[in-house]
């Protein structure tokens, strides 16, 4: 199983997320940068964290028009796999992979920290290898982060059970429903503000993370 990690002019944590699935999980992994317009070795794409385009106009509003957003847009269509990680998320939801927006948080700073979350749904390819309402410890690092949603589309997350982790403790951001990450309602598109990479590895204090990534190797998605 190949993953490819796309690399958007001010991406951050595309290297952390190669070593984590290529020197950490053995995974033939390759970096994509976003000019490039096939995907045709890949078989889980994986947008990153960072500063696309230095979060202007709104983080991820330009990134989703770079070159290689049409073939993910085509992966994804297919039920292939694809995962977005805070920057990646936004990413996701601006080209309307997945429902809803990440706006400015509540108390308008970038929030740096390590946050408990929720396992609110343990039935995906993702995050079948944590236990239902497990509780985890991941980094978040964002500015917006604070997931908005209408009534409609929150019913729809609830009712389909598309939300799969959530914030525990305080809401650090004002997320809606306290929502820290969600999936399409097949299954195979899925984001989240949290940053499992940084959280994979004891070296960097906690290895709450590698079961979602674990997770993607052992759940058959290609
Ligand atoms: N770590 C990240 O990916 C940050 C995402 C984005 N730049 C924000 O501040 O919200």
């Amino acid at each position: 199983m190949q993953f490819g990690v796309i690399v958007f002019p001010g991406s951050n944590c595309d290297r952390d997320m190669v070593y984590v699935l290529r020197d950490v999980l053995n995974c033939p992994t390759r970096l994509i940068w976003h000019q490039e317009t096939t995907l045709d070795d890949v078989d889980v794409v994986v947008l990153p964290g960072g500063f696309s385009y230095g979060d202007y106009l709104r983080c991820g509003a330009i990134a989703r028009f770079s070159p290689i957003m049409a073939a993910i847009v085509e992966h994804a269509n297919l039920g292939k796999p694809v995962l977005g990680i805070c920057n990646g998320f936004q990413v996701l939801t601006e080209v309307g992979l997945l429902p809803g927006a990440l706006t400015r948080n509540e108390g308008l700073h970038f929030i740096c920290d390590r946050q408990p979350l929720e396992v609110a749904n343990n039935q995906t390819a993702f995050t079948h290898l944590y236990a239902e309402k497990q509780h985890i410890t991941i980094p978040i690092a964002h500015g917006e982060g604070r997931y908005q949603a209408n009534e409609k589309t929150l019913a729809e997350l609830r009712a389909n059970q598309q939300v799969l982790f959530r914030y525990a403790g305080e809401n650090p951001n004002g997320s809606l429903d306290n929502i820290a990450g969600i999936c399409n309602r097949q299954r195979n598109v899925m984001g989240m503000m949290p940053h499992p990479e940084r959280a994979s590895d004891p070296m960097l204090g906690g290895t709450d993370g590698l079961a979602l990534f674990k997770g993607m190797l052992t759940a058959n998605l290609c």
